[in-house]
This record gives C-alpha cells, sequence and structure tokens, in this order.
C-alpha cells in the first residue's frame, strides 16, 4: 500500500476540489492507497506538526466537487528556497520542507499549481529525491504544452458575464466600459472573454497598442451609429510608455492592478467619451466550476495517481488532443503559454472586428 499526499499552490481557482476528489477517489477506492491533503500548499509542509488531514472520500460526498476555491487551502507566497523572515531577510527552509515528506513517509506528491508552483515543487522534488507529479490548474492559461488548465475556463466564464452585464449600462448611458481582467503575463482570458462577451477593443501585453487607434476604433463606432463600446483590458498591458501597472505588496512581491484606470483616462482624453471602470479581480477565481473545470480536473486527478502507480515522476498531466497525457514538468515550465498575435483566436477577434489597439 502506497502513502501519498495532494496540495494545492499558487493562486486558487475553480475546480482544485473536483481534482482532489479524484485524487483521493482514484488512490483510495482505486488502489487502496491512504492520501493526505497538505493544508495551505507548502506552508503545511513547514509547518510543525505538518499541517495536514487524511483524506477519506466520505470527505467529498457533500458538494465540494460544486464548490469553488480549495478546502485545503494554499499559498502564493513564502517559497521556501527564499523564505522571508521577521527582520526582512530570507532565508532558506526547503530542506524542511523534504524532511515533513520523509515524516509522513511518502510515496509521492501531488502537487496542483501553475508555473510558478511547478518550478519551486520541481526543484524540491530534485534536491530531495522527493517523487512528484504535477496537475495543471491556473486561470491565467500561461503553463506550456496543455491545452488546458484547471480555472481557466470558469474565470472567462465570469468574465464573459461581467461583459453581459456591462452591456446594458454601457447602452443606457452611453459610455465606453472598460473592464480589467487578471492572467498575469498573459492575455488569454482578456481575449477569450473579450471575444464571447462582444467586446469592441481588447488590449492585451502581447500585443502593442496606440491609444489613437482605440480611438479611432471608438469614433468609428459613433459613426455607425453606436452609443457604447466595450473595451477589455489585461491586467499586464502597460502604459503607453511600457510601464507596468502594479501595486505594492509586503515582503516585496508586485501585483498588477489598476491598467485599467489609465487606459480609461487616455480613451477619455482621446474621445471624450464619457468612460468608466471594472476591475474584476479575485471575483474571477471564485465562483462554482464550469462543467469544463469539473470534467478536466476529475480527468487530471485520476490520471495524476495513475502515473504514480506506474513510476512515472517529474511529470505533469496534460490535456493534449482530446487524451490526457504526460509531459516532462521542465518543459511545462518552459514553454511559457502566452497567446500568439498570429493563432486562431486573435485572427478570431480580428475577423469580428474586434480592435487590438495596433491598426
Ligand atoms: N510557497 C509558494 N508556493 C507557490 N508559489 C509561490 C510560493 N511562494 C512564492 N511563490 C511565487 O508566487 C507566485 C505564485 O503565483 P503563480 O501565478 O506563479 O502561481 P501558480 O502556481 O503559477 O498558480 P497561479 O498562476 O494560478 O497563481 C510564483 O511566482 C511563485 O514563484
Ligand atoms: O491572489 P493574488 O496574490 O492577489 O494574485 C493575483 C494574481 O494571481 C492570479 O489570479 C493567478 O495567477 C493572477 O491572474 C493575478 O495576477
Ligand atoms: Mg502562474
Amino acid at each position: 500500500m502506497k502513502r501519498i499526499a495532494v496540495l494545492t499552490s499558487g493562486g486558487d481557482c475553480a475546480g482544485l476540489n473536483a481534482v482532489v476528489r479524484a485524487v483521493t477517489q482514484r488512490a483510495v477506492a482505486g488502489y487502496g492507497w491512504e492520501v493526505f491533503g497538505i493544508r495551505q500548499g507548502t506552508a503545511g509542509l513547514l509547518a510543525r506538526p505538518i499541517d495536514a488531514e487524511k483524506l477519506e472520500i466520505s470527505r467529498f460526498e457533500g458538494d465540494l466537487l460544486r464548490r469553488g476555491g480549495t478546502f485545503l487551502g494554499t499559498t502564493n507566497s513564502g517559497n521556501p528556497f527564499d523564505y522571508p523572515t521577521q527582520d526582512g531577510g530570507r532565508i532558506d527552509r526547503s530542506e524542511e520542507i523534504i524532511a515533513a515528506y520523509r515524516e509522513l513517509e511518502l510515496d509521492a506528491l501531488i502537487g496542483i499549481g501553475g508555473d510558478g508552483s511547478m518550478a519551486i515543487l520541481r526543484r524540491l522534488a530534485q534536491q530531495g529525491g522527493l517523487n512528484l507529479v504535477g496537475i495543471p490548474k491556473t486561470i491565467d492559461n500561461d503553463l506550456g504544452h496543455t491545452e488546458v488548465s484547471v480555472g481557466y475556463d470558469t474565470a472567462v466564464r465570469v468574465a464573459t458575464d461581467a461583459l453581459d452585464n456591462l452591456q446594458p449600462t454601457a447602452a443606457s448611458h452611453s459610455r465606453v466600459m472598460i473592464l480589467e481582467v487578471m492572467g498575469r503575463d498573459a492575455g488569454h482570458i482578456a481575449l477569450s472573454a473579450g471575444i464571447a462577451g462582444g467586446a469592441d477593443v481588447i488590449l492585451i501585453p502581447e500585443i502593442g497598442y496606440q491609444i489613437e487607434s482605440v480611438a479611432r476604433k471608438i469614433a468609428a463606432l459613433r459613426v455607425a451609429g453606436r452609443n457604447f463600446a466595450l473595451v477589455v483590458v489585461a491586467e499586464a498591458v502597460t502604459t503607453e510608455s511600457g510601464e507596468a501597472v502594479t501595486q505594492y505588496q509586503p515582503g516585496g512581491a508586485k501585483n498588477y492592478g489598476g491598467v485599467g484606470h489609465y487606459i480609461a483616462g487616455r480613451i477619455a482624453e482621446a474621445t471624450g467619451a464619457e468612460t468608466r471602470v471594472t476591475v474584476l479581480g479575485h471575483v474571477q477565481r471564485g465562483g462554482s466550476p464550469t462543467a469544463t473545470d469539473r470534467l478536466m480536473g476529475t480527468a487530471f486527478g485520476v490520471h495524476a495517481v495513475d502515473l504514480i502507480e506506474e513510476g512515472k515522476f517529474d511529470h505533469m498531466v496534460a490535456w493534449s488532443e482530446r487524451e490526457v497525457t504526460a509531459i516532462p514538468i521542465s518543459e511545462a515550465i518552459a514553454g511559457y503559454n502566452a497567446v500568439d498575435p498570429q493563432g486562431s483566436l486573435v485572427k478570431t477577434a480580428r475577423g469580428v472586428g474586434i480592435c487590438f489597439g495596433d491598426t
């Protein structure tokens, strides 16, 4: 009988509970193994006593499959290799995590995370000889070599719903509505929700923009008789002089946020239009997971456990051509998945008249 652990890491997203449920079902009912859920990502393995709970199938009999967030908790701070101390310094606490893996007498660890988490977990696994299997999740959809990451579909749905709600009020008041969405350094959420939600302008970090181009689009809409416009802006879009708009966080981290207000001001100056800004923020990470996120999360959970049974470690499950596959975690991290400016979705958007601010 094997003993395995599972943790959720990085920013939370919808569908994580579905993944943990599938891992538990497959490991406990399928193979007769023991499963431990680590709380708060790497923080649970740094805590003493180790912050973990034994997971039984009965834990999932309620509505966990349908709930957003992660019942295990997660963290996207406190990198164990560069852990902040109270006096403002940094220390390497990686050996404490490796010791926790040994103390729990684990045969393998399943890490559910995005690019940042995969990099940290892989480094720990290599240093300590831990058997790691990865499962991709991130609303940003920026992991390489997988067509799907858990959480992205729900984030796109939430952003599309926001555009659906903004359109009537935009039309009622003859306004230009700016919707700022998340995505870290990639514009996937902005692009997909912008197309699905009928945006007129989409600004993403992968395509440079000029405000004059956006203003021309809004003027053309007016000439055509339209009294409103919907503009979607990805959070990593910079000012025209190339500066990222960020908020300082304790410990020196910087979070994106606020570029929507900059864009709104510039559009108002350039067009004379009345503008309003909605910064969608963490709403995109919540909500009940879509069917796709539950489905992919469940498929990934089952296959990750099967990879452990096969002894295929240092791999991440991935979705490719209607199948679950496994790719080396190193490749998933190395192949950052930004929006392809020549790709089908950008062509689709241009094909329905959406302006990227570059023409
Ligand atoms: N203990 C930690 N676990 C995970 N990430 C951490 C931790 N400490 C710091 N980080 C950093 O925080 C960031 C986490 O955000 P990041 O977006 O990369 O997470 P992720 O796992 O990729 O998931 P998501 O993209 O959904 O947030 C990464 O850049 C990572 O290096
Ligand atoms: O939860 P936090 O720390 O504010 O992080 C926000 C970031 O996390 C994500 O939601 C997921 O990586 C990004 O889209 C966003 O930039
Ligand atoms: Mg990430």
